[in-house]
Parts: C-alpha cells; sequence; structure tokens
C-alpha cells in the first residue's frame, strides 16, 4: 500500500513528515489524520528529533478534509465528529510536541491545510504558495481551522478569510502574520532546513521549556503569565544546560548540552 506520510530523519535530528497522496491533493482523510497522529505521537518519545518539518508532495501543500470521504459518510454524523474530532486532536499534537514544527507551503494551503499551517510553530513559505479557508464557499464553515487562525493572525484578518472564502498570497499570509517567511522556490529548503538546524543546535531541553511554555502563557491573563514565566524562567536555571550557557558564555566558549 502508499504511504500516506513519509518520515525521514536526518543527521542532525530534523525529521520532515512528508504529506504524500498529491493525487487527492494531500487531504486530510482519517487514514491521513491516523498517519499523522501516530508519526507525532512516536516522534514526541523520539530522542533522536529535535525539530520537525512537514512537508507536502506535488502542487499542493493540502487541500483540507477529503470531500470525497465526507461525501461518502454524508448520512454519518458519528463518522463526521469522529474525523473532525480526530483533525483537532492531531492539530493539538503538533502544539502541545515539545520539539518545534515548521510548515514547509510549495503551492495550496486551504481550510483544514491551512489550520494545520497555523498550528505549526514557524511556517515558511515559497511565494507562490497560496491560502484560504474556502469551507463558506461550499456551505461548510470553518470551524475547527478557525480555532488555530484565529490565535495566529488578528481577529479581522481570520474574519475576512473565513468569511470571504478567498485565496491570498504568501506575501499576504505572511503580512497578517500566517507565515514567518516567503521565499523563492529555489530558497524554500535553505530557508526551511537553515532555520531547523539553527534551532537544532540549541538545548533541547531549554526549548522543551520554552515551547510548551509560550502556549501555556498565551492562555493566561497577563498578572498570571508574568507570574507563571517567572517560575519557568527560575525552574529552567535549575537545568544543567542552563547553568552550562551561562558559565560557556562567560568563559567565552561553547557550550556543551547535555539536554538536560
Ligand atoms: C472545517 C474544514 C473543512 C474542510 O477542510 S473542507 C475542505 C475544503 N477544501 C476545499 O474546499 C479545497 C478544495 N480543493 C480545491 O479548491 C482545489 O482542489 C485546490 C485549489 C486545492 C487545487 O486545485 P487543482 O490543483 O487545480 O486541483 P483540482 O483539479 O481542483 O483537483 C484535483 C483532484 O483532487 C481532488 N480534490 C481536490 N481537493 C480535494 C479535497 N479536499 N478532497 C478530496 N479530493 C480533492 C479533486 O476532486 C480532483 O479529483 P479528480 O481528479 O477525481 O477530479
Amino acid at each position: 500500500m502508499q504511504n500516506l506520510l513519509n518520515r525521514h530523519t536526518d543527521e542532525v535530528g530534523i525529521t520532515t513528515l512528508t504529506l504524500s497522496q498529491p493525487e487527492r491533493r494531500n487531504s486530510l482523510s482519517f487514514s491521513m489524520l491516523d498517519a499523522l497522529g501516530e508519526s507525532l505521537t512516536d516522534i514526541a518519545e523520539d530522542s533522536a528529533t529535535r525539530v520537525v518539518v512537514i512537508a507536502a508532495e506535488g502542487k499542493v501543500f493540502c487541500a483540507g478534509h477529503d470531500l470525497k470521504e465526507i461525501r461518502d459518510q454524508l448520512d454519518s454524523y458519528d463518522f463526521q465528529l469522529a474525523l473532525f474530532k480526530r483533525c483537532s486532536e492531531v492539530m493539538q499534537q503538533v502544539v502541545n510536541l515539545q520539539k518545534p514544527v515548521i510548515a514547509r507551503v510549495a503551492g495550496v494551503a486551504t481550510a483544514a491545510g491551512c489550520q494545520l499551517v497555523a498550528s505549526c510553530d514557524l511556517a515558511v513559505a515559497e511565494s507562490s504558495a497560496r491560502f484560504a479557508t474556502p469551507g463558506v464557499n461550499i456551505g461548510l464553515f470553518c470551524s475547527t481551522p478557525m480555532v488555530a487562525l484565529s490565535r495566529n493572525v488578528s481577529r479581522k484578518h481570520a474574519m475576512e478569510m473565513l468569511l470571504t472564502g478567498e485565496m491570498i498570497s504568501a506575501a499576504r499570509a505572511e503580512q497578517i502574520g500566517l507565515v514567518n517567511r516567503v521565499v523563492d522556490e529555489t530558497l524554500l529548503d535553505d530557508t526551511v532546513y537553515g532555520m531547523a538546524r539553527t534551532i537544532a543546535q540549541k538545548s533541547g531541553h531549554t526549548v522543551k521549556i520554552g515551547k510548551g511554555a509560550f502556549y501555556k502563557q498565551l492562555e493566561m491573563p497577563l498578572a498570571g503569565a508574568y507570574d507563571y514565566t517567572a517560575e519557568v524562567m527560575a525552574e529552567n536555571l535549575r537545568a544543567h544546560d542552563a547553568q552550562e550557557g551561562i558559565c560557556a558564555f562567560l568563559d567565552k566558549r561553547k557550550p556543551e548540552w547535555k539536554d538536560s
């Protein structure tokens, strides 16, 4: 059977997950979501992985949910609810994974595909990439993607995308904060993997503390967030890598991480 998702880890600990069903425009069928979810579960325990890149084969990054699968199950509320809940779970796995996740976007990302990009910690797009939450055009408001979208871009930009369903350019996606960088197609891999390598060189323990704290403090009222992050800093200093990092800086030498 064809692999829906390919997984490769390089020598510096960058694991690339490639959505590999271009003939279905890499849409998030139940089985694609399961493949993604199971890989993320494995990666959470895989000490060889320091950074994850989500990429896709073909000219469409991801066309959202698999509309053919949904059409074949139009009468089954249970199937639909399970599908959308599975999708929500997988998106939360991306956010909760204690390793950074970068979306490498070539081509179009629509609906749940746009949600996947928004759920990643970082995103780099080639200049011809385009983004949309077009559910509204087919009578299916993009309700689950609204969670990640509204937490990444401003409320009005999210509403504009959700209500108009229109495609936006990569340049516009960068302007509104949906992606970090837009680069020429020839520079896409250099930019994505350059970013991933830079992060892979940091202490994994520090990055893990930081990613978790970043999302947790976002959900807190201001005073609570300041209290919480003060505790995170003090706790971070208990770690070998923070103590080593400070001493190495002051001794003018390269730190030796233990990832602890
Ligand atoms: C709450 C969240 C809701 C959702 O996620 S709902 C899904 C919303 N998604 C969409 O509305 C996107 C639908 N797809 C498109 O608009 C276009 O596609 C693209 C812009 C992504 C790409 O356009 P191009 O490259 O020209 O491909 P093509 O000719 O439209 O499609 C090629 C084949 O791929 C199938 N396909 C495209 N998107 C999906 C999909 N989302 N689910 C299942 N199949 C899809 C088509 O039907 C067709 O198939 P065949 O060759 O049999 O005619």
